[in-house]
């Protein structure tokens, strides 16, 4: 019996099906067209993972490899209740939240002398030390502490088992393949395996997997072990803030029922119907958007510095999503908490 669909095909099959969630083909267009002055800018490549991102690590060896497989071991659900009441976390001076709050206690655990990247040590670290190094600098904790202290014991455990302790040494079995080491981590390591079902067939969405395949690809700046030939099948990743920006844009639309259920701060379940659709329409409009971004830069002889593929268009719809926090308001994000996204 095969394994699930990939998340491009998942995401096709959503979207042809989908009842509550659209994606807007002049919307697509029009993002396209908001993106073509960036194809020959410094955003749209791979060295924009470190140049743009202070708390990403900025070397390319053994360790930074390690941070990446960490963090992203532990990239997902951040959102609270309320935007006014979260968990921030202050380092070297400045305040971070979300995603960048997680990338904050690592430094400062690092800058403390707390081997937070290292499996030897997170195989077997304790709730408690979990709860100190995630400490948010305001009252509100950082959601899913104790799922996180469980996926840091089973994943260090099994990063020493059989993997030597180190991910590099997985990224090297992936022998330059970004869908063979996609592989290795869905089949290593459970927390990753971010599939479920729709219409009668098993899906797959894979966010935590796909964007450790991207952010090994841009910790090791698109070279050496990083260099893979097939990086361009990843899709964008599946995760809550791109819905959301994409709506802003006009390139996916919710219909009135959904819209109201998001808007009262709704929880959605994990495997819903109508958070499968959100997640699947987001990643095939992604698809769409790179598609017709292809074709305006082949159209107008665009010079881009290396191949425009869904990550980088992900990384820059993601950090636009930040940028723009107060334009959005008016639009919410989907609400589901759960350890793969
Ligand atoms: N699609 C997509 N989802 C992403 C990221 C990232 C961080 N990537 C950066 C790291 C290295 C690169 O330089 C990227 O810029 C986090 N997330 C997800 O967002 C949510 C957190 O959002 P907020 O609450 O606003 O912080 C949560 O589900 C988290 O899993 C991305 O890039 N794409």
């Amino acid at each position: 019996m095969g394994g699930p669909l990939t998340p491009r095909e998942s995401a096709k099959l959503i979207a042809e099906s989908s009842r509550d969630v659209f994606v807007d083909g002049a919307g697509v267009r029009r993002v396209a067209e908001l993106l073509l002055p960036q194809a020959c800018g410094p955003e749209l490549q791979v060295q924009a993972w470190k140049a743009l991102h202070e708390l990403n690590p900025q070397a390319a060896d053994e360790a930074a490899v390690n941070w990446v497989f960490l963090t992203d071991t532990l990239n997902f659900s951040f959102w609270s209740e309320s935007d006014e009441r979260r968990c921030l976390v202050g380092y070297k001076g400045k305040m971070y939240s979300g995603f960048w709050s997680l990338c904050a206690a690592v430094n400062r655990a690092l800058d403390e002398g707390v081997p937070i990247t290292s499996a030897t040590y997170y195989a077997t670290v304790t709730l408690g030390q979990v709860h100190h190094i995630f400490r948010s600098d305001t009252d509100v904790p950082m959601p899913l502490i104790e799922e996180r202290h469980q996926i840091l014991n089973e994943t260090g455990k099994i990063l020493l088992e059989k993997f030597g302790g180190s991910f590099l040494n997985c990224v090297k079995k992936s022998g330059k393949s970004a869908q063979k080491l996609l592989h290795l981590v869905v089949e290593n390591f459970p927390s990753y395996r971010d599939v479920t079902n729709f219409a009668g067939k098993q899906i797959s969405f894979y966010k935590r997997a796909q964007i450790l395949v991207a952010d090994t690809w841009g910790v090791l700046e698109g070279k050496g072990d990083g260099c893979f030939q097939d990086i361009s099948s990843i899709t964008m990743f599946a995760d809550y803030r791109l819905p959301q920006v994409l709506a802003h844009l006009g390139a996916l639309r919710y219909s009135d029922e959904l819209l109201k259920k998001l808007l009262k701060g709704e929880m959605l379940s994990y495997g819903d119907k109508q958070e499968v659709e959100i997640r699947g329409c987001s990643i095939w409009c992604v698809e769409l958007i790179r598609d017709y971004l292809l074709m305006l830069i082949e159209k107008k002889g665009a010079k881009t510095s290396g191949e425009i593929n869904s990550v980088l268009l992900d990384y820059y719809l993601w950090d636009y999503a930040r940028d723009h926090r107060a334009d959005m308001k008016g639009i919410p994000f989907h609400r589901t908490r759960c350890i793969y996204y």
